[in-house]
């Protein structure tokens, strides 16, 4: 779909300003008990043993939902049927910004682990206030948390 293509501003490496900007697709996969699975980034990697959604960099002539489903397939095994917008966020972590296109993964199969060997789980939403979790991540929790205090 052409309104989820990564703009060229956000994946073009020319500038060094370009070179510190990143659009990351991140999946919120939630289970049949309303758990979101979340793992914990390696230690060499930027925000270092933090918990996250799972995702990564969208690549150049990639849409997000693209990048998606290939990052969850690399990252926890899974195939990803269908996702939908659930939130974007921007954050400068200084040395790098970023920009979180974060989607809802609404269908998928197999079942998710850490295939890169990281450490991983599914957590009920009113847990993810537990995880240390990168600081651009707070809204994204907090919008978790409000759609389940709506449910009857
Ligand atoms: N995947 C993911 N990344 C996040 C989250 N929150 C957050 O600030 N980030 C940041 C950390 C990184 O700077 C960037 C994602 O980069 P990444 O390391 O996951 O990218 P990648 O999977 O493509 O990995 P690599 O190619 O760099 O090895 O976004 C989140 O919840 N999930
Ligand atoms: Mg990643």
């Amino acid at each position: 779909m052409s309104t989820d293509k990564a703009p060229a501003s956000a994946v073009k490496k020319s500038s060094p300003a370009a070179q510190r900007k990143v659009l990351v697709a991140v999946g919120v996969i939630e289970n049949s008990q309303g758990e979101i699975f979340i793992c914990r980034r390696g230690a060499d990697q930027h925000q270092a043993n933090k918990w996250e959604f799972p995702g990564g960099k969208v690549e150049a002539g990639e849409t997000v939902a693209q990048a998606l489903a290939r990052e969850l397939a690399e990252e926890i095994g899974i195939e990803v049927h269908a996702c939908q917008p659930f939130m974007q966020i921007e954050h400068d972590y200084g040395d790098k910004h970023v920009t979180l296109a974060i989607r809802k993964v609404t269908a998928f199969s197999g079942t998710p682990s850490g295939l890169e060997g990281q450490p991983s789980r599914w957590v009920s939403v009113s847990e993810l206030n537990q995880y240390d979790f990168p600081a651009a991540n707070g809204p994204i929790v907090d919008k978790l948390n409000q759609a389940v205090s709506c449910k009857l």
